[in-house]
C-alpha cells in the first residue's frame, strides 16, 4: 500500500474534531498511487478521501486546492476540497499538510476506447478554458527546470543508450522551450498527470445516446500552469497508446483530438509543434519515473511505474511521423 504516513484511529479520531463530518463509518488505506497517502473515509454524511501530502508543501497546496475549487464551480467534474470548522482547505497531520476532498464517483478505465478518449478530450479542453480565470499562478513544478536537475542525478544508474537519448533530448527540450514558437503556445492551469487512473467514468444514464460518463478528474497535484498542448500531449501519451509498442492508436487518438479541437481549436504554433510536445510529455515521465524507480522512497507497500514504457513512447515519438497528420486532419 503507498501508505507512507501510518493514521490510526486514534490520529483519525482527533482529525476528525477539525470537521463537521458526521460520525466515521469507514476508514482504509488506498493501495495505488505513488505520491501521497491517501485513504477512503466515509463518514455518516458521505465519502471522503483524506491525502496525507508526503512532498508538497504548506505553500505550494493553495494552488492545487483552490484550483480544483474554481473548476468544481465552473462545471469541470473534480474532488471539491472540504473546509475545516475554522474555514482552512487543509490543515497539518504528523507534521504534513493533510486534506479532505470529496470523493468522486466511478472507476478508472484503464482500457479505454474512442468514447472514453473523445470525453476526456472535450473535457480537458473546457478544463482549460475554465482557467483561465484562475486567480494563482504555480509553475509546473515537474517541467524543464525540474529535468534539467534531475536528469544528472538519474544519468549513473543508466546504460549508454539510455544516457544518449535521456542528454539529446534535454538538450532539445531546452531548444524548443527557448524557441518563439513555444514562447507563443497558449497556456495556463494544467492537470499535467491526467492518466488513465486520474479518471473516473461512471455508468451512462439510460436514453442519453452516450456509452459512457464522465465521472470526474482527479489527483491535481501535479497541476501547474503550462502550455495546454503539453497537457494534451501527456494525457494523449497515455490514453491513446498501444501499450505493448508505444505506439498511438489512430483512431483513440483522433477522437481525443477531435473531441478537443471542437472546444479549443488549435494554434498554427501548436500544429507545428506536437510532435516536439509529445516528446516533452514522454520525457517529463520518463525522467520522474527513472527517479522513483532507482532512488525510492519507503511506504508501506510501493507499486513503482516501469520507466521503459515512456524510454519506448519517447524512441516512437522520435521515429513516428502518423502522429502529426493525425492532428492536422483534424483542422
Ligand atoms: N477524489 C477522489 N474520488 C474518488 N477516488 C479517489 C479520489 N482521490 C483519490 N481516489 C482514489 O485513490 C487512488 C489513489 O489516489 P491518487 O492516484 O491520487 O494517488 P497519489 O499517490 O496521490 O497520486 P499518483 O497517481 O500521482 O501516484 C486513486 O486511484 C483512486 O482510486
Ligand atoms: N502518472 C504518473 C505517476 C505519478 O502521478 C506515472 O504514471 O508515472
Amino acid at each position: 500500500m503507498a501508505v507512507f504516513t501510518v493514521v490510526t484511529d486514534t490520529d483519525l479520531a482527533q482529525w476528525m474534531r477539525h470537521y463537521d463530518l458526521g460520525e466515521i463509518v469507514d476508514f482504509r488505506g488506498i493501495p495505488s498511487g505513488i505520491e501521497n497517502s491517501n485513504f477512503f473515509v466515509t463518514t455518516t454524511h458521505g465519502a471522503y478521501v483524506l491525502t496525507i501530502f508526503e512532498k508538497l508543501t504548506a505553500e505550494q497546496l493553495p494552488f492545487y486546492l483552490d484550483l480544483m475549487r474554481h473548476l468544481a464551480s465552473h462545471g469541470v467534474p473534480a474532488p471539491d476540497p472540504v473546509p475545516r470548522n475554522d474555514g482552512a482547505l487543509f490543515g497539518l497531520l504528523h507534521g504534513k499538510p493533510t486534506a479532505f476532498v470529496t470523493k468522486l464517483a466511478g472507476s478508472a478505465e484503464l482500457a479505454p476506447g474512442v468514447e472514453h478518449c473523445a470525453e476526456v478530450g472535450q473535457m480537458l479542453a473546457r478544463m482549460h478554458l475554465a482557467g483561465r480565470d484562475f486567480e494563482h499562478r504555480q509553475p509546473n513544478l515537474r517541467s524543464l527546470g525540474w529535468w534539467q536537475q534531475t536528469v544528472p542525478v538519474v544519468l549513473p544508474f543508466v546504460g549508454d543508450a539510455q544516457r544518449e537519448l535521456l542528454e539529446a533530448e534535454l538538450a532539445h527540450q531546452t531548444a524548443f522551450f527557448a524557441s518563439s514558437d513555444y514562447a507563443a503556445m497558449p497556456e495556463g492551469p494544467c492537470h499535467c498527470d491526467l492518466f488513465r487512473d486520474n479518471v473516473l467514468f461512471a455508468p451512462a444514464a439510460p436514453d442519453t445516446g452516450h456509452s459512457v460518463r464522465l465521472g470526474g478528474f482527479f489527483d491535481f497535484y501535479f497541476a501547474g500552469c503550462d502550455k495546454w498542448l503539453f497537457d494534451l500531449a501527456v494525457t494523449v501519451n497515455d490514453w491513446c497508446v498501444d501499450l505493448t509498442t508505444g505506439r498511438l492508436d489512430p483512431a483513440r487518438t483522433e477522437a481525443m483530438l477531435r473531441a478537443y479541437q471542437t472546444v479549443r481549436p488549435f494554434t498554427p504554433e501548436e500544429l507545428r509543434h506536437w510532435r516536439d510536445m509529445l516528446r516533452a510529455g514522454a520525457y517529463r515521465f520518463w525522467v520522474s519515473r527513472l527517479y522513483d524507480f532507482y532512488l525510492p522512497r519507503t511506504a508501506a507497500l510501493l507499486q513503482p511505474h516501469d520507466p521503459t514504457h515512456f524510454e519506448r513512447i519517447l524512441r516512437e515519438r522520435l521515429s513516428g511521423t502518423d502522429t502529426l497528420s493525425a492532428l492536422s486532419s483534424c483542422n
